[in-house]
This record gives structure tokens, C-alpha cells and sequence, in this order.
């Protein structure tokens, strides 16, 4: 079918951050049948921070993701497995292994201004033939203009798509709307927007991306994702049909696996509480939300300030052994008042 709509669903990455990277075989199974079914063309599978994610900094997988993108491509007719890769963390090697895997589509992240640091990985997605995309994270952090010259990095080294992503959840409606609209007027690949709902704005900054020319566009199954979580896939689904676009997607069966399949796997209900609520004032990436709870625990302080203090540090993704740093000083500052 022709879409003119692409809606890529992240549940089985971003919502790995949510349920700590414990997804089974038999889970990813499930949800990526459902997604197939539903005709969803790419969804992501893989550790929340991407290919190489297991470790000590960012947290264990359960299970290898490779076995992951295998069993869910496995259970797939049509839809294709997509995976994350931050150079850094994950390496030319991990991306070639999921090839072998089963994965269709790479999308290469780096921070908003650090667009420089992908080249090689673009490059091998596309030598590889995989749809390849470029994913230049918080980017509330940077004026359009730096997003145009950042993204035209990556167009430069092949990418087909190039994200703005709202890792914090931080930008508002005309935010988006001035982003996607200046790399819209300035680069000649299609233009993709992965919002998180940490404002409540996730499908407000969605539509917004898409009146300004995203045509490709994230969401997860009920919202599973880190922080508040994502653009709600099924929700996502219902609204775009109602504004006449064509995703490809059934309204029915989405609906289905969210309730019926990923509702059950879901550790808590995916709100924006107070912690996710400060995370998207701040500026601080939704991946940070359970490591600064875990630290407020343990040295008895308030995540909120734990946030605020590491949205006034600008601290960015590979940077979470500041959580702690952070938590053990205004545990001191308490000691001393
Ligand atoms: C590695 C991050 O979790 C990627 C992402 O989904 C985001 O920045 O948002
Ligand atoms: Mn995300």
C-alpha cells in the first residue's frame, strides 16, 4: 500500500527503558506479531539505548537483543524490525550482527550537536542496504538553524530520514513547528519527529511535526517508553486517519495489541507523574527517569531537585553516573542546613 504516512513504533526499544530491558522472547513475539498484523511497516527492536545498551552504565538486558530482533522478525509477514544505534555504545559490528538478525532499518542517534560522530555507521547502514536514518537527540537543546546544519550531516553521509527527537519531552507545539519546518526548507530527505509526553504534548507535537512536513513519526504502544513515554501508537493511528493521512495501520488490531498485549507487560501505568512532569520543564532525557528514583531512595532526597539540578548541568544520555553524583550532594547540602 502507498502510505503517506510513516508511523514507526518504538515499544519494543524505548519502552525497554520503561520495563528496565527485561523484554522476553516470548513478549517481543507477541507485541511484534500484534504490530505486523496491524500493518505497522518498522518497528524498533533492541536494547532502550540500542544496539550494545546491556551494560553496567545503562542497565543489563535480559535477554540478547540479537535473539530479540530475531524472534521478532521471525514472527513477521510484512512488517520489518528496525534497531537504535548510538556510535559509542554500540559499534559497526553490533549493527552487522543484526542484519544477520533480521533488522531492516538502522536509525544511527547522537546528540543534537554532535551529528559528526555518525558518518561511518550511516555509511555502513546504507552499504548495507538498510533503510537508514539519522536521529539527532534533545533537540530542545539547539536553535533550528544548528538542527539544519546537524542534519545536513547526515544527509551528507546518506541518511534517508533525519529525526528531530524530543528525548525530554521538553519542546513545545511552535518549538517543533520552527525545527521541522527549517530542515524541511533545507535538506532534500524526508523528515522524521519522535516525541516523548513528559508536557502531555507528545500527539500535539506530533501533529505539529507532521503540518510542517514530517512524514515519518514515532509512537509506542501505550505510550511505553521512557519518561512519561512516547506518542501513543494506536492514538497516533485513530488521529491521522481522522486528518485523511494513510499510515497502513488498522485501528482494530493496533488498538488490540496495546490493550491486550502490551498493557499486560507494562510494570506501571505510563503517566506523567511528578518526576516525568519536571523531567520535560527541565530539559532533562526521559531515560534518566528511574535511575534519579532509585537515587532519591537511596540517599533520601527529592527526585524533582535530582532532576532540576540535572537539567541545569545540561547532563545528556551516557552521562547517568552523574544521577548519583548529583542525589549524594544535595544529600550532603540536607546535612549541613
Ligand atoms: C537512546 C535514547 O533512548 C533514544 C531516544 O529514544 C531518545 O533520545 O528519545
Ligand atoms: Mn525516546
Amino acid at each position: 500500500m502507498k502510505r503517506d504516512l510513516h508511523i514507526v513504533d518504538v515499544t519494543l526499544r524505548d519502552g525497554s527503558h520503561a520495563v528496565r530491558h527485561t523484554f522476553t522472547e516470548q513478549q517481543v513475539r507477541d507485541v511484534a506479531k500484534g504490530l505486523d498484523q496491524a500493518g505497522v511497516e518498522y518497528f524498533e527492536v533492541s536494547h532502550g539505548d540500542g544496539l550494545g545498551g546491556s551494560s553496567l552504565q545503562y542497565g543489563f538486558s535480559a535477554v540478547n537483543e540479537l535473539k530479540l530482533i530475531e524472534a521478532a522478525s521471525d514472527v513477521c509477514s510484512q512488517a520489518k524490525a528496525a534497531v537504535l544505534l548510538v556510535p559509542g555504545i554500540g559499534t559497526k559490528d553490533d549493527l552487522e550482527d543484526a542484519v544477520k538478525a533480521g533488522a531492516k532499518m538502522v536509525r544511527v542517534a547522537t546528540h543534537v550537536t554532535e551529528a559528526d560522530v555518525a558518518k561511518q555507521h550511516i555509511e555502513l547502514g546504507r552499504n548495507l542496504g538498510l533503510k537508514t536514518v539519522g536521529f539527532l537527540m534533545m533537540a530542545h537543546m539547539a536553535p533550528p538553524e544548528k538542527i539544519v546544519e546537524q542534519a545536513k550531516l547526515f544527509e551528507s553521509y546518506g541518511a534517508e530520514i533525519v529525526y528531530v527527537t524530543d528525548s525530554a519531552g521538553a519542546l513545545l507545539p511552535h518549538e517543533v513547528t520552527e525545527r521541522v519546518s527549517a530542515l524541511k526548507e533545507n535538506l532534500s530527505c524526508e523528515i522524521g519527529f519522535h516525541a516523548h509526553n513528559n508536557l502531555s504534548l507528545a500527539t500535539a507535537n506530533t501533529m505539529a511535526a507532521v503540518d510542517a512536513g514530517a512524514t515519518y513519526i514515532d509512537g509506542s504502544l501505550r505510550c511505553l517508553g521512557a519518561g512519561s513515554g512516547n506518542a501513543q501508537t494506536e492514538v497516533l493511528t485513530a488521529v491521522f486517519d481522522r486528518l485523511g493521512y494513510k499510515t497502513g495501520v488498522d485501528l482494530y488490531p493496533i488498538m488490540d495489541v496495546a490493550n491486550d498485549v502490551v498493557a499486560e507487560l507494562m510494570p506501571r501505568p505510563q503517566e506523567v507523574t511528578k518526576a516525568s512532569l519536571i523531567m520535560g520543564y527541565s530539559g532533562v532525557y526521559s531515560s534518566f527517569l528511574l535511575f534519579a528514583q532509585e537515587a532519591a531512595k537511596k540517599f533520601n532526597v527529592d527526585e524533582r531537585d535530582i532532576l532540576v539540578e540535572l537539567g541545569k548541568m545540561q547532563a545528556v544520555g551516557g552521562q547517568e553516573d552523574l544521577i548519583t553524583e548529583v542525589a549524594r550532594e544535595l544529600a550532603n547540602q540536607q546535612l549541613t542546613v
